[in-house]
């Protein structure tokens, strides 16, 4: 098997290379791509391993046709569009923890250098003038600290803030009242934090509820002298209003390390009274740039070489070492599921998936997901167990789960129930040994069968010579018949006849089987 290929689009710390390289896969560092560029490169790679200059826009998407991965050496992925490729069945992960410190320690010290206009007295001191009298500060000590986002990072700046003998309030709704207690902060609403707060600052991502959250009528509700800084992301502020503020002197000062459009070659708050910023340097450390790709690159070359998925944004995790015991189970999932797809007319609404045994003890998220996976094919080329959650709900599916650990006839079995236009409708598989999927009931009929390759089912009244006259059909049509598989519901009721065969089987084969005496329903089935 071919080594999965990385491209590393941004730039990063040298280790992520080295560890996709030991990992088994093949890398390429091409950073300070236009989206062109891009456009015309990704098609080639299993993985892209970005931070936050690249963009993976829809068009990007469309290009990466053999993408299964993205990876953000960093917490925002803002810049990825998550949706489009969850829709496209990419996995999209970053990692969450490496550059909190890192971010939360330059919150502070932008707090800081705002309190005491280090760069502005800095630049006079250098260029010669000496302006002793020139830079009054203020305290920290005994001051109100307004965190906008009480997450990871937000948590870090509050215990930083606390050393520093602040007070700190923070608003954010999913922000609960014991962990509040915990940190040893008040959780206040936004109308109270802008009211009381002598320093805010800004820790959440950038979302529809979040964009322009201090807007100029939120900047007007302030009190006056505020500081304020956004090391999280540029559109959560109101950058014009935020410069009429600040020339009017309502805000004493701003810090600002994002910007709403970046890079910020421009931007009306340049210039502005008591305006300091840095590029986009938040995550900016040796530590935490070491902490992102070490990750980064283990997490995307676990993903690509064992199947293991560890912080993805658009799907469950699943561990490395879970992985390779839930790909039998997957793939029986997704044979049952395509069968189902197969078989099923019309619109299904409503599924059901029951995992007993020892499958029921796993992760069960990835086997619903290939259940949809296989269901949805007939639908779709591009349909995986990654996207065929979303794919579903979209199609408006009602989807179940249920999980029993009590074993029943087998040690362990997956169920698909369906309602179909012809009522509910039920398979069933278990794996033999620990590896072999095998079907054991389809629609109430017992059977036992392999699903792969060619396969034929009919639905017959049972009646004897029939299934000779089925046999003679296909050896006419020079066909030949791998396996054979029987089941019914009672003698002389209804029966069911599975068979693989050696090649897809014509229709005019198909139509002739269809007028034997006898059949109710005639599918040639692939797998
Ligand atoms: N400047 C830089 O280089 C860096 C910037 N960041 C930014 O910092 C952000 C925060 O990172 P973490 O703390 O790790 O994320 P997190 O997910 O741990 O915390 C975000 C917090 O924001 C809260 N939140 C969400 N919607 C809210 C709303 N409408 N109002 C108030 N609070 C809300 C959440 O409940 C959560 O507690 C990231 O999303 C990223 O955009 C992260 C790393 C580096
Ligand atoms: O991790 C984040 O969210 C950041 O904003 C860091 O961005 P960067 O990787 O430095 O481009």
């Amino acid at each position: 098997m071919s080594k999965p290929r990385v491209l590393i689009s941004d730039k990063m710390d040298p280790n992520a290379a080295r560890i996709f390289e030991e990992n088994g896969c093949d890398v390429d560092v091409i950073t300070g791509e236009t989206p062109e560029q891009l456009i015309a490169r990704i098609g080639d790679y299993d993985g892209l391993a970005i931070r936050s200059s690249t963009r993976v826009t829809k068009e990007i998407l469309d290009a990466a046709t053999n993408l299964k991965v993205i990876g953000r050496a960093g917490i925002g992925v803002d810049n990825v569009d998550i949706p489009y490729a969850s829709s496209k069945g990419v996995v999209v992960m970053n990692t969450p923890f490496g550059n909190s410190i890192t971010t939360a320690e330059h919150a502070i010290a932008l707090m800081m250098a705002l309190a005491r206009q280090i760069p502005e007295a800095n630049a006079q001191t250098q260029a010669g003038l000496w302006p002793k009298n020139g830079f009054m500060g203020v305290e920290v000590t005994g001051k109100t600290l307004g965190l906008i986002g009480a997450g990871n990072i937000g948590s870090i700046v509050a215990s930083r803030a606390q050393g520093l003998k602040m007070k700190v309030i923070a608003f954010d709704p999913f922000l609960s009242a014991e962990r509040a207690i915990e940190m040893g902060i008040e959780k206040v609403e936004l109308e109270q934090l802008l009211a009381r707060a002598d320093f805010i600052t800004l820790h959440t991502p950038l979302t529809a509820e979040t964009k322009n959250i201090l807007s100029k009528e939120n900047l007007a509700k302030t009190k006056k002298g505020v500081r304020i800084v956004n090391c999280a992301r540029g559109g959560l502020i109101d950058e014009a209003a935020l410069r009429e503020m600040l020339d009017s002197g309502h805000v004493a000062g701003a810090a600002l390390d994002v910007f709403a459009v970046e890079p910020a070659k421009e931007n009306v708050l340049f210039g502005a009274p008591n305006f300091i910023c840095t590029p986009h340097l938040g995550a900016s450390t040796t530590e935490a740039q070491v902490n992102v790709a070490l990750q980064v690159a283990e997490q995307l070359s676990d993903y690509l070489v064992n199947g293991g998925v560890t912080n993805a944004l658009n799907m469950p995790s699943l561990s490395a070492e879970e992985a390779p015991k839930l790909k039998p189970y997957m793939a029986l999932a997704e044979k049952l599921g395509s069968l189902v797809g197969q078989l099923a007319h019309g619109n299904l609404t409503r599924i059901g998936i029951e995992v007993e045994g020892h499958a029921a003890t796993l992760n069960i998220k990835p086997i619903t997901g290939a259940v949809l996976a296989g269901l949805m094919r007939r639908y779709s080329d591009t349909v995986n167990m990654v996207n065929a959650p979303f794919i579903a709900k979209e199609r408006g599916m009602e989807v179940r789960e249920i999980r029993t650990e009590r074993e029943g006839a087998y040690n362990t079995l997956i169920r698909i129930k369906v309602d179909t236009e012809q009522g509910e409708r039920t398979v069933a598989g278990t794996l033999f040994g620990k590896n072999q999927p095998r079907l054991v009931d389809i629609f109430g009929i017992g059977i036992e069968a392999d699903l792969d390759g060619h396969m034929l089912y009919i639905s017959n009244e049972d009646a004897p010579g029939f299934i000779g006259r089925v046999g003679s059909i296909l050896g006419e049509a020079g066909i030949n018949i791998g396996t054979f598989h029987l089941g019914r519901r009672n003698a002389g009721g209804e029966a069911v006849l599975l068979l693989s065969v050696d090649q897809a089987i014509p229709e005019i084969v198909l139509k002739t089987i269809c007028d034997t005496q006898g059949v109710r329903t005639v599918k040639a089935l692939s797998f």
